[in-house]
């Protein structure tokens, strides 16, 4: 019955376009052939064992049309419709969503070598190095390799503890900027906790290397680049869902991401020479930055050292393109989540007068360790906002099992991280914003993704790389912030906490504070 009214529809439809221009007619058959094939394939694998529940939608577009303008609560909503696992086809895609903690551990622990795959999309393939990025990389030794070069090279215990003061010198910059050019005034802080980290990270990656106006320059234009790079990265395009009408790139997302990945390339190009300048005039040869190592290893004799310029690059981009809007929009959203519970801002500020005081500035980061609330507000913020509510999606190597159903190779697995933390059946009063929660558990619910019910980082072979990193970035921006300055709403502001999505979701409306003095003695902020 379903079968022959579609048919009905079908014919209707196709007699419509044969009347329509040439081209038209050879998209609608080849679309119409591409269907079919997929939903032969789908229906061979039901015959094994079924493919999860989930909504049906249209004919070729499957639920394209229905996802709107905000996919995360949509795949939300129809994870409290279709339960823990669902599948859903955008396209010729197969995306299934899953959203119980005994499931993501499948994925993530017993079957984590299938699953840790990725399947770039084009804007990815364009940006990301041909993919070439740690992120985009399948599981194999290629990813093992870059991942190590960063996670034990830049991001070891020595080099995070020796780079604390690349990481103070540019969040001190800020805070004085903020006191000589920003008190009394409206202040974007996703803009200048952007600004904050690239300066932070990128002091870290290329030390001196750019001039300090060049740098904030740079700095401004990079936000406008990189916000627009993760919603091409996470924005469904139609060539990857048609791979067929791919030369069309009828949205204009591949034309868009070769623009901004050149602007990013040119900096690198720039960065890149310069450092290159500075080693063969033989300066700073013992205080090695970032860049100066990986530079060193396109002359490694080892194979499984060296790296080409491209995956140098590659790994640069991970690093300012991955830790910069995550980190800014955490930050935004924490400074939020305060404004509006001003009890427990008051209780971050009581913490911070007596573990640092009012009469000093933040010096160590010892000093940081001690800020246990503040560590549970953060905590609870990305609980109820993880930036990547679906994570980086997963891709199976192969056809696999989870919860009985079968997941085909290839298929875009989202880890709905979102639901999983707003789970009132997982969490008390889950929508509540309850930061306790985090004091109460003896430390069990970390960022490392042991306890699947919390997992803002991800979890198993796929863990956010840069979280050391992440996390004391946060935690120190945010704790200047909040210690140097007090931050009150522009009056008839109205605070609001819809997300704007992308790959990274960031609240719609920016989070704008006038900030005042909090401290006793001027010299602070100098
Ligand atoms: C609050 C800040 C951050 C958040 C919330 C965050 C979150 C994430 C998440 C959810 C993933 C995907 C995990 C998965 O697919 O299972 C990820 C991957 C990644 N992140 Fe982060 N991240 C943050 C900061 C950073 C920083 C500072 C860096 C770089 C220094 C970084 C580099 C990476 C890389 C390279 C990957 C890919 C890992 C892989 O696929 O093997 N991230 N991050």
């Amino acid at each position: 019955m379903l079968l022959s009214s579609f048919c009905v529809k079908w014919s209707f439809m196709w007699l419509n376009a044969t009347n329509l221009h040439p081209i038209l007619t050879f998209l609608f058959t080849l679309i119409t052939v591409l269907w079919l094939l997929q939903w032969f394939r789908n229906s061979t694998n039901e015959a094994s064992s079924p493919l999860p529940p989930g909504p049906t939608g249209l004919p070729f577009l499957g639920y394209l049309p229905f996802l709107g303008n905000h996919p995360h609560l949509k795949f939300h909503k129809l994870a409290q419709l279709y339960g823990p696992i669902y599948k859903l086809m955008l396209g010729t895609k197969t995306i299934v969503v899953v959203s119980s903690p005994s499931l993501v551990r499948e994925i993530v622990r017993d079957q984590d070598t299938i699953f840790a795959n990725r399947e770039p999309l084009i804007a990815a393939l364009v940006a990301l190095y041909g993919g070439t990025d740690i992120a985009s990389l399948p599981h194999g030794p290629q990813r093992r390799k870059a991942r190590k070069i960063l996670v034990r090279e830049m991001l070891s215990g020595t080099n995070m503890t020796n780079s604390f003061s690349h990481r103070r010198v540019e969040i001190k910059n800020s805070i004085r900027d903020v006191y000589q050019n920003k008190i009394g005034c409206p202040t974007n802080v996703g803009e200048l906790a952007f600004l904050t980290a690239t300066n932070a990270i990128m002091s870290m990656i290329w030390g001196e290397t750019l001039q300090e106006e060049e740098g904030v320059a740079i700095g401004v234009e990079f936000r406008a680049v990189v916000s627009e790079l993760m919603v091409l990265l996470g924005k469904p395009n139609v060539s990857d869902l048609f791979p067929a009408l791919a030369w069309l790139d009828l949205q204009g997302i591949e034309r868009r991401t070769r623009k901004v990945s050149q602007w990013i390339d040119r900096l690198f190009d720039s960065a890149i020479e310069k450092r290159m300048n500075v080693t063969e005039k033989g300066e700073n040869k013992s205080n090695k930055d970032f860049l100066q190592y990986l530079l060193e290893l396109t002359k490694s004799d080892s194979e499984s050292a060296s790296m080409t310029m491209k995956e140098i690059k590659a790994i640069l981009l991970d690093i300012v393109v991955g830790g910069t809007e995550t980190t800014s929009t955490t930050l935004e959203w924490v400074v939020a989540k305060l404004m509006q519970h001003p009890e427990a801002m008051k209780r971050v500020e009581e913490e911070m007068d007596t573990v640092i005081g009012l009469d000093k500035g933040i010096e160590s980061e010892s000093q940081l360790l001690k800020l246990q609330y503040l560590e549970a507000v953060i905590k609870e913020t990305l609980r109820l906002h993880p930036p990547l509510p679906f994570l980086v999606p997963h891709c199976p190597s192969q056809s696999s099992s989870v919860g009985g159903y079968t997941i085909p190779k290839g298929a875009q697995v989202l880890l709905n991280v979102l639901t999983i933390q707003r789970d009132p059946e997982i969490w008390e009063d889950a929508l509540e914003f309850r930061p306790e929660r985090f004091l109460s558990d003896d430390g069990k619910l970390d960022y490392w993704g042991n306890k699947f019910e919390y997992l803002p980082f991800g979890s198993g072979r796929r863990i956010c790389a840069g979280l050391p990193l992440a996390e004391k970035m946060i935690m120190f921006m945010l704790a200047s912030f909040l210690h140097y300055f007090e931050w009150r709403l522009p009056s008839g502001t109205v605070l609001e906490f819809s997300g704007k999505f992308g790959l990274v979701v960031k609240k719609t409306k920016p989070l704008v504070l006038i900030p005042k003095p909090r401290l006793s003695k001027p010299q602070l902020y100098i």
